[in-house]
Order: C-alpha cells, then structure tokens, then sequence
C-alpha cells in the first residue's frame, strides 16, 4: 500500500479531517527559514502534534540551520524530520546520526526547479539526479523526497516533477521514494502507476483556501492513492 502524507497541517480540525480519512503522516512546517504560508512556531506545532493518534506519524517539515533544526526536533519528538532546505551531506550526515540518536528517522527533499527541471542544489552535486540521491542515502537518509521548487515557493508550488527523473531516483536511489509536487485526486493514480513510488505527499491539491485543507479534496485523494 502506498504510504500518504498531507502537509501544512495549520489547524486542529484538519488533524481530524486528514486522521478520518485515514492518512498515513502529517507534515508540520516548523520555524521554516522561507516565508511559506503553513510555517508555525514550535509551540502551535506541538499543540497540533499532540492531537494526532498513535498510528499516524508526525513529521516535522524544517530547514537549513544544523542547531535550529536539532533543538526543534528535540523539543517536539516527531517521528520523522523532513529536511527541506540546503543542507548538503556533511551536514545531513550529522543530523542523521544525531536525530537517529533521539529515535527520529530523516527524510530528505531534493527539488527540482519547476521551469527548467533542473535539481535545485546550493551545492556541488554529482552530475545526476540519481548520483545525488546516492550520495544522500549514503549520507544515511531514511528516505527521499521528490518535490517541485518554483521562484516563489521553496515547496507547495501544486506543480509536477518529471516522473521519469522521479521513477529514475526511485530505481536507482536505495532507500525508499516518496513522490510530491502537484499531486490532486485527478492525477495521482496515474503518478504512482509511473514511478511505483513508497508514498505520495500533499499540500496544495487537498487545500481549498490557502492553510485550510478541503474535507471533500482530502477524502477523494486519499481513496485515489488507496485505488
Ligand atoms: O508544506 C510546506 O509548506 C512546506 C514549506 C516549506 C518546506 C516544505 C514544505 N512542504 C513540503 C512538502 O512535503 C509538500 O508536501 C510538497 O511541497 C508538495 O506540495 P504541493 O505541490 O502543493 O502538493
């Protein structure tokens, strides 16, 4: 089964729309170093993590700063980081080991430029998407996160990748893809179908106003990934 994530978790009454539906995680953006409009603070991440029933993982969606990201993980004790940022693989090595030490699994986005396809990287990187993958789940990752970047957004652009690049990483990276940017209930068979991905993620196609998830969007994703 596809494991499902929906992110920008912002209100109480989304936790309980998106756990009725049966997801599998929920993703908190916490103290992210961008101007993104799910971004919270530590204490309204933890209010909102402490509604979510044992089951469902929490995931706390952060960037950048190797202190920052350590002390927000220490005290909110989600069950997986996401690392959405620049954060090249000495850095991500570190926070591997440490976050593993406080029995938190790491997630790493790599994203993709939505007008020129290019993987978006602060860093020197090997030649190819899939080499970088490597050298992340070398750097020991838990998993791989494909997404969109735009200009204006570091994530939640609601745009898609290349699914070949995406099926490529997926086959070649060894450690367990998840597929996100601009997945709707309209699309999202047809995605997981191309790049047999280990889950999909989600903002903008379960969201009506901007923040607030659409009950009726979320139920009709989640019964598109389940098939
Ligand atoms: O969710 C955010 O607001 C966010 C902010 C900063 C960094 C990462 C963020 N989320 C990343 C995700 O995991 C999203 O699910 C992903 O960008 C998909 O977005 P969309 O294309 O709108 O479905």
């Amino acid at each position: 089964m596809t494991w499902a994530k929906i992110c920008g978790i912002c209100h109480p009454e989304d936790v309980a729309t998106c756990v009725g539906a049966g997801v599998d995680a929920l993703g908190f953006v916490v103290e992210y170093p961008a101007d993104v409009p799910w971004n919270l603070t530590v204490a309204r991440a933890r209010e909102l993590m402490a509604l979510v029933p044992p089951g469902v993982e929490r995931v706390a969606v952060v960037g950048d700063d190797h202190g920052r990201v350590l002390s927000i993980a220490g005290e909110l004790r989600p069950d997986l980081v996401q690392l959405h940022a620049d954060e090249d693989p000495r850095t991500t090595a570190r926070l591997v080991g440490e976050l593993h030490g406080l029995g938190i699994r790491v997630v790493k986005a790599l994203r993709f430029d939505v007008d020129s396809g290019r993987l978006l990287t602060a860093h020197p990187v090997p030649g190819t998407p899939l080499a970088t993958a490597r050298w992340y789940a070398e750097a020991g990752v838990d998993i791989l996160l494909v997404d969109s970047v735009s200009r204006d957004r570091p994530a939640g652009t609601g745009r898609t990748v290349d699914l070949r690049v995406a099926r490529a990483v997926r086959e070649g990276a060894g450690v367990p893809v998840v597929l996100a940017g601009g997945l709707r209930a309209d699309n999202v068979e047809a995605a997981i179908e191309a790049v047999q991905p280990y889950g999909v993620d989600v903002i903008s196609g379960v969201e009506g106003p901007v923040g607030h998830k659409d009950p009726d969007r979320v139920r009709a994703f989640l019964a598109a990934v389940r098939g």
